[in-house]
C-alpha cells in the first residue's frame, strides 16, 4: 500500500494495567506499513521505561518515547491504594500530554499530524480539533466494554431506582441481552459515579462520536450486534486484532523454563493461573486455589506475580513441588499455546481473555474490577467458552466445581468446541482477505493523512 505522507503521529499511553503494551505494539504495527511515519510515544517514564524494555531498539527506530509527569509530588509517599496513583495521573492531565506534544514537536521539528491516543483520553477530540488533525482513539478492551460507557446515560435513566440486587439485564441495549447491572464495570450504576476515573470514563463515551476512528483490539465476527450498533454511532469503528495473531511477537523470553515444564506434560492436561499485572488474589482465595489444585492433583503452571504473598503458600509449595509450578512471569501467548493446557484460570481482563480465544483455551473467570466482570460474563454467557467461579471468588469447592466442570464433563467438550469455532474465525479475522486486516488498512490511511481512508 502506498503511503505518501510524511507524517509525525503522537500516541497518549494510559500507564497502568495493560494499555501502554497494546498501544505501543499497534504503533510499531503503524510504523511497519507506513515507514515515512515518524511516531512519538507520550507515556510517563516508569511505563516508557517497562514497555520499551521488552523490545529491541532495532523494533522501534521510528518511534521515539518522550516522558510526561505522572502528577505524583516529590517525595509522596503511597497509603497503599492503587487507584491513588491513577488519581494523581489523571489530575496531571491533559496539561501534561501538552507539554509533552510540544516536547516532540520541539525535538522532531515535526508538527503533529494524527493523534492516537488511549480512548479513555476523551480531551483528544478537543487537542485534535485545536491542532487541526484527526484523533484516533483506540481501545485497548472488548467491544462490549467500550459500548456500555457509550450507554452510560442509557443505562442509569432505564436502571433508575430498579437495581436491587444488579440481575436487571441490559436488554434495552443492542447486543446486552445477557448483560447484567452487577457484570458493568464501577461507575456506570454502582461504585462511587463521581470519582475522577469514573469521570473520564464517562466523557470518553460522551465524546467518541467525534473520533475520526475507534481501534479496538478485536474482531468484528466475536460480536457482530455490538460492532455495527457502534458503527451506527460513530464514524469509523476498526476493530484490528487480536494483535498477537495479528502480528505476532518474533521472539519471546521464558527465564522460568514454563515452556520445557509443559513439554513434559499430557496434552490439556494443565491449569494456568495468572491474574494479569496489577493483581493478585487475597490470602484466603489463594490458599482456597492451592487447596483445590493440591486435592484434585490438576498439573498446574501459576503466574504468581506479588512474591511477598508466596509465604502464604510454603507447605503447598513444597508439598506440589511435583504436580506444579509457580513462576513471577510467563511468556502467557506461548503457554496458551501449548498443547499440554487445558484451562486457563484468569482474572478475565480482557488481553487475556482475547489470547485465550486465539489460541482456543477454555476458562475458569474470577473478575476483579473494571471490565473483568462484563468479560467473564462473556466467557460463560454469551460466547459459552469457559465458566465463572460460582459465588464470585476462589472458595475450595467453588474452584474444585469449575475444574470438574472444565476438564471432566461434558460441557467442558462443549466449551472447547465453541472457543475453537471462535479461534477459527479470529485466524480469518486477520487473515489476508479478513475483517480485521481490511480495518488496519484503512487505519493506516487515516493516520497517515490520506484522504478517503
Ligand atoms: O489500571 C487501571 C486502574 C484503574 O484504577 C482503573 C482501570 O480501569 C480499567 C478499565 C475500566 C473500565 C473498562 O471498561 C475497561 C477497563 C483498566 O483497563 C484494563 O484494561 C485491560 C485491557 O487493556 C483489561 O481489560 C483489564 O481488565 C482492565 O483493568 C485499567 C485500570
Ligand atoms: O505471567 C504473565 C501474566 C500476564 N502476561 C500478559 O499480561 C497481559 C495482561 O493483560 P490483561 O488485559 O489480561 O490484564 P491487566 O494486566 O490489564 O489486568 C496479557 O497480555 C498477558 O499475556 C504475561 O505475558 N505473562
Amino acid at each position: 500500500m502506498q503511503v505518501p505522507n510524511e507524517g509525525h503521529v503522537a500516541a497518549l499511553a494510559f500507564p497502568f494495567g495493560t494499555h501502554a503494551t497494546p498501544l505501543l505494539t499497534l504503533v510499531r504495527r503503524l510504523s511497519a506499513s507506513a515507514p515515512n511515519l515518524k511516531f512519538s510515544f507520550i507515556n510517563t517514564s516508569k511505563s516508557n521505561q517497562k514497555v520499551f524494555s521488552k523490545i529491541k531498539p532495532n523494533d522501534y527506530q521510528n518511534i521515539k518515547p518522550f516522558n510526561v509527569d505522572d502528577g505524583v509530588p516529590e517525595g509522596h509517599v503511597f497509603s497503599g491504594d492503587p487507584l491513588e496513583a491513577v488519581e494523581l495521573f489523571l489530575r496531571a492531565m491533559p496539561e501534561n500530554f501538552k507539554n509533552g506534544l510540544e516536547g516532540a514537536v520541539a525535538e522532531t521539528g515535526a508538527k503533529i499530524t494524527c493523534l492516537l491516543t488511549d480512548a479513555f483520553f476523551w480531551f483528544g477530540a478537543d487537542m485534535g480539533a485545536e491542532m487541526g488533525v484527526p484523533w484516533v482513539a483506540f481501545w485497548t478492551a472488548a467491544p462490549c466494554s467500550i459500548s456500555v460507557h457509550m450507554y452510560t446515560d442509557v443505562v442509569r435513566n432505564t436502571l433508575k431506582g430498579k437495581e436491587e440486587n444488579g440481575d436487571e439485564t441490559l436488554d434495552f441495549i443492542p447486543g446486552m441481552s445477557a448483560i447484567r447491572a452487577k457484570d458493568l464495570p464501577a461507575g456506570i450504576v454502582h461504585g462511587k459515579l463521581e470519582a475522577p476515573f469514573n469521570i473520564m470514563v464517562h466523557k470518553m463515551g460522551q465524546t467518541l462520536p467525534r473520533a475520526t476512528a475507534l481501534a479496538i483490539n478485536s474482531f468484528e465476527e466475536i460480536n457482530p450486534t455490538i460492532t455495527n450498533d457502534l458503527k451506527s454511532k460513530l464514524k469509523m469503528v476498526l476493530n484490528i486484532g487480536p494483535f498477537d495473531l495479528a502480528w505476532p511477537p518474533k521472539s519471546f523470553s521464558d527465564e522460568s523454563g514454563c515452556i520445557p515444564w509443559l513439554d513434559n506434560h499430557d496434552k490439556a492436561s494443565v491449569a494456568y493461573l495468572s491474574f494479569g499485572s496489577l493483581l493478585t488474589p487475597q490470602p484466603n482465595e489463594l490458599i482456597a486455589l492451592a487447596e483445590a489444585l493440591e486435592t484434585q492433583r490438576v498439573p498446574f503452571l501459576w503466574s504468581f506475580r506479588d512474591s511477598s504473598k508466596l509465604q502464604l503458600l510454603e507447605g503447598f509449595l513444597e508439598r506440589t513441588s511435583t504436580l506444579g509450578k509457580v513462576v513471577p512471569w510467563t511468556p502467557q501467548l506461548q503457554v496458551l499455546e501449548h498443547p499440554s493446557v487445558g484451562v486457563f484460570i484468569t482474572h478475565a481482563g480482557w488481553n487475556s481473555v482475547s489470547e485465550s480465544i486465539a489460541r482456543g483455551v477454555p476458562m475458569i473467570c474470577r473478575p476483579f474490577f473494571a471490565d473483568q466482570g462484563l468479560n467473564s460474563r462473556l466467557v460463560e454467557e454469551v460466547w459459552k467458552i469457559g465458566v465463572s467461579v460460582e459465588g464470585g471468588n476462589f472458595t475450595k469447592s467453588a474452584t474444585t466445581k469449575a475444574l470438574e466442570l472444565v476438564f471432566s464433563s461434558g460441557k467442558g467438550g462443549e466449551m472447547r468446541e465453541n472457543i475453537g469455532n471462535l479461534k477459527q474465525k479470529a485466524k480469518i479475522a486477520v487473515g489476508s482477505d479478513g475483517s480485521s486486516t481490511k480495518n488496519f488498512t484503512s487505519l493506516v490511511k487515516v493516520v497517515a493523512g490520506c484522504e478517503n481512508a
